[in-house]
């Protein structure tokens, strides 16, 4: 199914009631702006026919519903906005929701992909262009379906001969619409999406980096590049632009050739023939030529949706999967874990305990696992072998780019392996629940997030729910109270972005705060001291011991010595597996 098809597809099934209930609505001011027109044609000249005969005229009946029709279409109009856009915008808001659930889903671990604030931007632009499909497209095109059908009857009943006007108009709007839709086009917006993304890429980097750039004389280079995917984008804007106003001269055309059609057949029908009446009368033939000229209005309608047809569905094709990953997202966060090839047993599954020969159970375990970047040649992690027992500390050690980041990546679920087994105590990694994982285990990495918000705030992203007292004794266990409480705002005490107002220590030892609140029983570290002078480290360190007196277990990733020193064991990876222990 196209993409285009899924995605409104998806937006009936959401707002199914205000979904018909938009377009019934749309259908009240195009029908009565026709009548209106028609009506107030017919009027006008059969008054005027009337006065040259000098017949009397009700005028009475006609002119209040004249008023009518006019009110109706107001109030219609009034109405159908109200109703689509806000069937549109609650639809686009929980496909936002889905699609950042879906892009926070997936594996952070991908090979080279393109910047995240740039994809972040592009699937904002994209979500933005989706509110046409229903809006621009469906509304327009059911109430031209409805007016022709309408027209198509209306003919039947009083002058079969319109409907050859009417017929060459559908004809017209058919080839419009193949226009837009050709596949040629399709290539031409690939590129102009291209040229707008390099241009937002070189200008980022612009701003970014231009001190380098003027150090190094890169300034005009870097100007040309901008330059240069601004040119690409007009060129491959060129054909987009003439086929949206190509549609639109063909849109415009069909109207005017159902008017002249219309004049062809109506007016004879107009004239008396020889010795008896005319088979039409002139106020009837205004009133249908006037009509024909309201459909024009109802076709022009199609244009914008008609012209944007392409970027919608590019738009769509971006946006659905990752809704889809979203929607299987958020699923799993209700806890039911959306299962893969490599996700061994299901759900709620114990298994037996990884140490036969002791009979206890490791709190975390790696079975022989594989893990292969994708579009890599090698493996980082073959036959991975890794046992933390619980309340044990266990540092990894390795050459720069063994995989010790990628141990820490899987253990955290951040992405699974290709194959082998990890597990969380006595259960399958893959089936636990992403709440209960969260809560049980905690990432720590060498450069920790905090937010531009207050201090209890950047705690409580772990703990929603912890009290003051329980944030005043978290920040206790890391020796960080007394210089929270020295602020004259305590834990209302804004951070900037980035935790800016912390030092590099204060702000990973407030990460162990935060951490620390879940009581995590297994805490994943990665270089955590890095960048930090000797006695501020030592200060991190120390914090560490907070999580060991809760008896978690740590796995630390380090090559320092102070770090070295705390293990239990040491583990030195090598060659994708452990290949010496001490
Ligand atoms: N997103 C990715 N896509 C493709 N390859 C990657 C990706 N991330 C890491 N790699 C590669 O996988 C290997 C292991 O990376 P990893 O970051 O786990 O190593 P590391 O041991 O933690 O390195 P370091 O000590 O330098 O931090 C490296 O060769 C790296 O180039």
């Amino acid at each position: 199914m196209s993409p285009l098809r899924s995605l409104i597809r998806r937006q009936f099934a959401d707002q199914r009631g205000p979904f018909l209930i938009g377009i019934a609505l749309a259908l009240v001011p195009a029908l009565c702006g026709l009548l209106l027109l028609g009506l107030a044609g017919w009027f006008i000249t059969a008054c005027a026919v009337a006065g040259a005969a000098g017949l009397a005229v009700n005028y009475f009946t006609p002119s209040a519903l004249i008023r009518a029709l006019a009110i109706g279409r107001t109030a219609g109009r009034y109405g159908e906005r109200l109703m689509t856009h806000d069937a549109t915008f609650r639809f686009l808001a929980r496909l936002r929701g889905a699609v950042f659930a879906g892009f926070a889903s997936r594996r952070p671990a991908s090979a080279v992909e393109s910047r995240s604030g740039l994809r972040l931007a592009r699937l904002t632009l994209d979500i933005d262009q989706l509110d046409r499909a229903y809006l621009r497209f469906v509304v327009p095109l059911s109430v031209v379906c409805v007016v022709l059908a309408g027209g198509a009857v209306l003919a039947v009943l009083l002058a079969p001969a319109a409907l050859v006007p009417l017929a060459v108009g559908v004809v017209l709007l058919t080839l419009a619409a193949r226009i837009v839709a050709r596949r040629q086009l399709a290539t031409a917006a690939r590129r102009m999406e291209a040229a707008e993304e390099a241009m937002r890429l070189r200008s980022a980097d612009f701003v970014a980096g231009r001190r380098d750039l003027a150090i190094y004389g890169g300034l005009p280079a870097a100007t040309d590049a901008i330059l240069d995917a601004g040119a690409r984008r007009a060129r491959a804007e060129d054909p987009l632009e003439r086929a949206a106003s190509l549609a639109e001269g063909l849109v415009i055309i069909s109207g005017q050739l159902i008017l002249a059609a219309g004049l062809i057949v109506l007016v004879p029908a107009a004239a008396p023939v020889a010795g008896g009446e005319a088979s039409l009368s002139a106020a009837l033939v205004v009133g249908l030529l006037l009509t024909g000229l309201g459909l024009t209005e109802a076709l022009s309608s199609l244009v914008p949706g008609l012209a944007g047809l392409t970027r919608t569905e590019r738009a769509a094709a971006r946006v659905l999967p990752l809704a889809e990953a979203g929607d299987a997202a958020q699923a799993e966060r209700r806890g039911a874990p959306a299962r893969g090839p490599q996700d061994g047993p299901v759900a709620g599954t114990t298994l037996p305990p990884a140490d036969a020969g002791t009979g206890i159970q490791p709190a975390l375990c790696f079975e022989a696992v594989r893990f292969t970047y994708p579009g890599a040649a090698r493996p980082v992690l073959e036959d991975f072998d890794l046992s933390l027992a619980p309340g044990e500390t266990v540092c990894l050690v390795g050459p720069s780019g063994c995989g010790k980041s990628t141990v820490l990546a899987l253990a955290a679920r951040l992405t699974r392996p290709d194959d082998g087994l990890i597990r969380l105590g006595d259960r399958p990694l893959s089936t636990i629940p992403e709440a209960e994982l969260r809560r049980r285990l905690a990432v720590i990495s060498q450069k920790p997030v905090l937010f531009n918000d207050t201090i209890a705030e950047n705690l409580r992203l772990a703990a929603p729910q912890a009290s003051p007292e329980a944030l005043w004794a978290a920040l206790d266990q890391v020796g960080l109270a007394d210089t929270v409480a020295a602020r004259p705002d305590g834990l209302s005490a804004m951070l900037g972005e980035g935790g800016a107002g912390l030092s590099g220590g204060e702000a990973r030892r407030l990460t162990l705060a935060r951490a620390l609140l879940t009581r995590p029983e297994i805490v994943l570290l990665d270089e955590v001291t890095e960048g930090l002078d000797e006695a501020t480290a030592a200060g991190v360190l120390a914090s560490l011991g907070a999580f060991r007196s809760q008896g978690a277990s740590l796995l630390l990733i380090s090559h320092r010595r102070r770090e070295l020193a705390l293990a239990d064991r040491i583990l030195r990876l090598e060659g994708g597996r452990i290949a010496a222990t001490a």
